[in-house]
């Protein structure tokens, strides 16, 4: 399977629309997908690395959970020694093929552990780092406290939470701005105005953002003692927070 063809997935009016999953043919556009449609991520899979580098203790571990096909892995891997392990976690088998795969040729590889399993109910240990990229806001509402609790508690004294998300912003004209701009941003990456609108209707439910307030609040609840968001690319975010 190759996984860098162009995302033409929702071009198709003759496909019924139906609740976004990351099955195989998701897997196959990902790269492309990802980047046409998230601004700033390759900031976000460029700085977990960098974030790793400072973070990262001898004979600990890196958690990438909802790996997808593993950027964040490898950019976490380039920037770490031999002596630390990084365990690259997604619940969709496609994505964790693609993981395999596209670790083949990468130097420091066997220091990957992938692992196809739900995130809610992966055991994590001796973690210095732990990123949530784009992940959290498919997890089930009513479960998100209990995922950022169990992470804060198998991270290192000293250990941070890495976590990006697309945000809700509640005030009505800041947020059809940030929408429209969103929009426009997928426009000016060759999205159709046909694509765009399936994919909205098709992330419905499924990509359940929430306001930074709730965010904060929630990493708070969960028993990180600070958190500095530093990160904004329209409606998308990203914090550390620490233990
Ligand atoms: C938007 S992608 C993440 C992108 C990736 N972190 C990156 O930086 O390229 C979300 C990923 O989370 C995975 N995912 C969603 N819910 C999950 C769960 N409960 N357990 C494990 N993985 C999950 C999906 O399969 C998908 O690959
Ligand atoms: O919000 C959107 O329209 C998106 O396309 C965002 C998003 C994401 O944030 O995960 C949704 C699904 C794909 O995984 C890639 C990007």
């Amino acid at each position: 399977m190759r996984y860098g063809e162009p995302d033409d997935l929702f071009d198709r009016p003759e496909v019924p629309v139906r609740p976004f999953e990351f099955d195989a043919d998701v897997a196959r556009v990902f790269p492309d997908m990802v980047r046409r449609s998230v601004p700033g991520y390759a900031e976000l899979v460029g700085l977990a690395g960098l974030i790793a580098r400072r973070v990262a203790r001898p004979g600990t571990q890196c958690y990438d959970l909802g790996c997808s096909l593993g950027a964040v892995t490898r950019s976490i891997l380039r920037h770490t020694a031999a002596d630390v392990r990084v365990v690259a976690v997604d619940n969709a088998p496609a994505m964790v093929d693609g993981l395999r795969a596209r670790l083949r040729d990468v130097e420091g590889a066997d220091r990957v552990e992938p692992v196809c399993a739900d995130v809610q109910s992966l055991s994590i240990e001796r973690a210095s780092l732990v990123v949530l990229n784009l992940t959290l806001q498919f997890i089930p509402l009513a479960d998100r406290l209990a995922l950022l609790r169990r992470i804060r508690a198998g991270l290192i004294p000293g250990g941070v939470l890495m976590l990006a998300e697309k945000v809700a912003v509640p005030t009505e004209q800041e947020g059809a701005f940030l929408q429209v701009l969103h929009e426009d941003f997928k426009r000016a990456n060759g999205y159709s105005e046909l694509a765009i609108s399936r994919k909205r209707t098709a992330l419905e439910q499924v990509l359940v953002p929430e306001t930074i307030e709730m965010h904060e609040q929630r990493l708070a609840e969960a028993g990180f003692s600070r958190h500095c968001r530093w990160f904004q690319s329209l409606n998308f975010v990203a914090w550390v927070a620490w233990t």
